[in-house]
């Protein structure tokens, strides 16, 4: 099998991961881009700047290039989510890549770009949207349910039956507690223990986990 080209969009250590992550067998990864003016994550692979050159740079190529992954992490949600709108609308693919050393349960469902990376696990009848991030050693347990543009961080711990919505972001080392449902664009903080429902847009730290106290 030929590897087939691939641009990666978001140019920080993610994509790092995310290049790692890739079966060598199946793609190559040929430009990334990102909007700012950075240095290319990798000594091999050009960066190019802005939407603008994204297109032209697409007509210029003489292999069509058929897909993209987005590696845009932290909890911006939306912005990996816009991006794969953009990406799409320029007739990519966004393959959802697994980790040789990920796993991903023949019951589980899971949308298009979404990253499972090394050691990490979503178990049975588990169901990711679209753009979800399980990062490295994060697990998702039985019959959860993931929204589009989540990051679960590394090493986090979701129990059975969670409900994470739309763009939350679940910090490293965090805890969820089963059939605890986590609002769409909320944050929990790195190693929070959550014990309890978290309200849309809220952060949450510590154990039990609560809002940060305003000092
Ligand atoms: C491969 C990768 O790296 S993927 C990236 C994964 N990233 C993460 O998991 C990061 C998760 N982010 C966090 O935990 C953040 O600290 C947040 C979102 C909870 C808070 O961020 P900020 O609002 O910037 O808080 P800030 O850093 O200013 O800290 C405010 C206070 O909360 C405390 N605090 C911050 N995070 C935590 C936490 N997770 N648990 C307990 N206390 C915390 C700080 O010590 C500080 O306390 P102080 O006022 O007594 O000094």
């Amino acid at each position: 099998m030929t590897a087939q080209p691939l641009v990666i969009w978001g140019g920080t250590g993610h994509a790092r991961v995310i290049r790692e992550a890739l079966r060598r067998e199946s793609w190559h990864v040929v430009a990334v881009f990102d909007q700012r003016e950075i240095v290319s994550p990798f000594e091999d692979v050009p960066l190019f700047v802005g939407t603008d050159t994204f297109s032209s740079w697409m007509h210029s190529q003489s292999v069509e290039v058929v897909a993209a992954c987005v590696a845009i992490g932290g909890n911006d949600g939306k912005s990996r989510l816009d991006t794969a709108d953009f990406l799409l609308s320029h007739g990519l693919n966004l393959p959802t890549v697994i980790h040789r050393t990920g796993f991903v349960a023949t019951t589980a469902t899971i949308g298009d770009g979404c990253h499972v990376l090394a050691q990490a696990a979503v178990c049975a009848n588990a169901r990711l949207g679209r753009s979800v991030i399980v990062n490295t050693a994060a697990s998702v347990d039985h019959d959860c349910v993931i929204g589009d543009g989540v990051h679960i961080g590394p090493g986090a711990r979701l129990g059975g039956e969670v409900l994470v919505e739309e763009n939350a972001f679940i910090g490293i080392g965090a805890v969820v507690l089963p059939r605890v449902r986590i609002g769409s664009g909320a944050i929990i903080g790195a190693g929070a223990i959550v014990t309890r429902d978290v309200p849309a847009c809220t952060t949450v730290i510590g154990n039990p986990a609560h809002p940060p106290i305003r000092k």
